[in-house]
C-alpha cells in the first residue's frame, strides 16, 4: 500500500471543510480575533480550506483557482499580527479540529500541528514592517517529514 498523503489521511476535502468552518465560527466569538477578521468574506472559510487541503497534498486548487501563494501572503501584508493573535489562532485551530472530527492519532496531529505552527509564524512575518516578496514562493507541501532549517 503506498502511503497516503496527510490530505487522504484527514479526510478529504469534506474533512477540511468541516475544519474550517467550526474554525471560523469560533473566530466570530472570539474577543482577540473577531476584530481581525471583521471584514472577511463570505468564502473566507472555503478559501482557507482549500489553502490546507492543498498544502497536506490534496489537489493543487488553490494554486489553479485562487491565485496560489502571491495571493494568500498579500492578504497577510501589513495586518501587524501580534504573537497572542498568533497563539489564539492556532489554539482554535486545535479545538476546532477536534470538534471536526478530524484523526487523533499522534502522528497526523503532530504534522498537522506542525504545519499550523509554522503558517502562523510566517503570517505573523508577511503581516509585519519587512515582509519576503510574496511572489518568492509556491504554496508550501507538506508531507510525513521535516522542513529545512530557516534561510530568511
Ligand atoms: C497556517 C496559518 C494560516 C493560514 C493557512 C492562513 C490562510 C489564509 C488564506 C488562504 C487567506 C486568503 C483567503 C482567500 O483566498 O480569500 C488568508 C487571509 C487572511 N488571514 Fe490568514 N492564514 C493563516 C494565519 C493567519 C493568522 C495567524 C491570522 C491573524 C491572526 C490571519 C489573518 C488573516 C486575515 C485577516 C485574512 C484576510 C481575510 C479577508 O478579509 O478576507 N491568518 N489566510
Amino acid at each position: 500500500m503506498p502511503t497516503p498523503s496527510i490530505f487522504d489521511w484527514a479526510g478529504g476535502d469534506a474533512a477540511f471543510g468541516r475544519l474550517t468552518t467550526v474554525f471560523y465560527t469560533r473566530v466570530r466569538q472570539d474577543p482577540l480575533l473577531a476584530p481581525v477578521f471583521a471584514e472577511m468574506d463570505e468564502q473566507h472559510a472555503e478559501h482557507v480550506a482549500v489553502w490546507l487541503a492543498e498544502v497536506f497534498g490534496g489537489p493543487a486548487r488553490y494554486t489553479q483557482e485562487l491565485g496560489g501563494h502571491a495571493h494568500m501572503a498579500t492578504k497577510h501584508l501589513g495586518r501587524g499580527i501580534t504573537e497572542a493573535q498568533r497563539r489564539r489562532w492556532v489554539t482554535l485551530l486545535m479545538d476546532a479540529a477536534d470538534e471536526a472530527g478530524l484523526p487523533a492519532d499522534p502522528e497526523f496531529r503532530a504534522v498537522f500541528a506542525y504545519y499550523i505552527e509554522w503558517g502562523t509564524r510566517m503570517a505573523l512575518v508577511y503581516s509585519g514592517d519587512d515582509p519576503p516578496p510574496v511572489q518568492a514562493a509556491d504554496v508550501p507541501r507538506w508531507g510525513w517529514n521535516q522542513t529545512p532549517p530557516w534561510t530568511g
